[in-house]
């Protein structure tokens, strides 16, 4: 995509990347309650492994979709640093998880972070979102979850250019 090959091999190293362990206990009281909130990963890819008990979904056509469980695969999700970097080409992927009122559920995520000082800059021009600094991003998802509630994510970073094609 015009990016240099070694890119993620520079910059997303064994100690900016983490693991994070997810257990849902079962939600027997209530239909459709959130395990997890919808939203999107703040990262460049993640990749997902869940058991069979199912519950992830994700959005596609402006519709949750069920992800079939199956132990046996990974499932890779586009993350928020990825859109920008492909200048919106490939979209960060909205995605939640929804309780099972009798099963616990576990799920197992690896998350693909740069260093804070890596900057994400698109690979074309005009560019959709001015270059920010992974710090500077995740500052801004940490103040507006603080401030606002939730996450407002790569809306904050639009260009005059990006502003004008949404
Ligand atoms: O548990 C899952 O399937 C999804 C986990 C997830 O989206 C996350 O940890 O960000
Ligand atoms: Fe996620």
């Amino acid at each position: 995509m015009g990016h240099r090959s070694s890119f993620f091999k520079e910059n997303c190293l064994p100690n900016t990347c983490y693991l994070r362990l997810n257990r849902y206990p079962p939600c027997p009281t209530a239909f459709g309650i959130h395990g997890l909130m919808p939203h999107t990963d703040s990262d460049f890819l993640t990749i997902l492994h869940q058991d069979q008990v199912g519950g992830l979904q994700l959005v596609k056509d402006r519709k949750w979709i069920a992800v079939k469980p199956n132990p046996d695969a990974l499932i890779i999700n586009i993350g928020d640093l990825f859109q920008a970097w492909s200048n919106g080409v490939y979209k960060s992927v909205e995605h939640r998880v929804m309780t099972n009122p009798k099963l616990e559920r576990f799920s197992m995520a690896y998350f693909l972070c740069p260093s804070n000082d890596t900057v994400i800059e698109s690979c074309r021009e005009p560019s959709i979102y001015r270059k920010f600094s992974f710090r500077e991003y995740r500052k801004q998802v940490r103040d507006d979850v603080q401030k606002l509630g939730s996450k407002i994510g790569l809306p904050r970073f639009l260009t005059h250019e990006g502003s004008s094609n949404i």
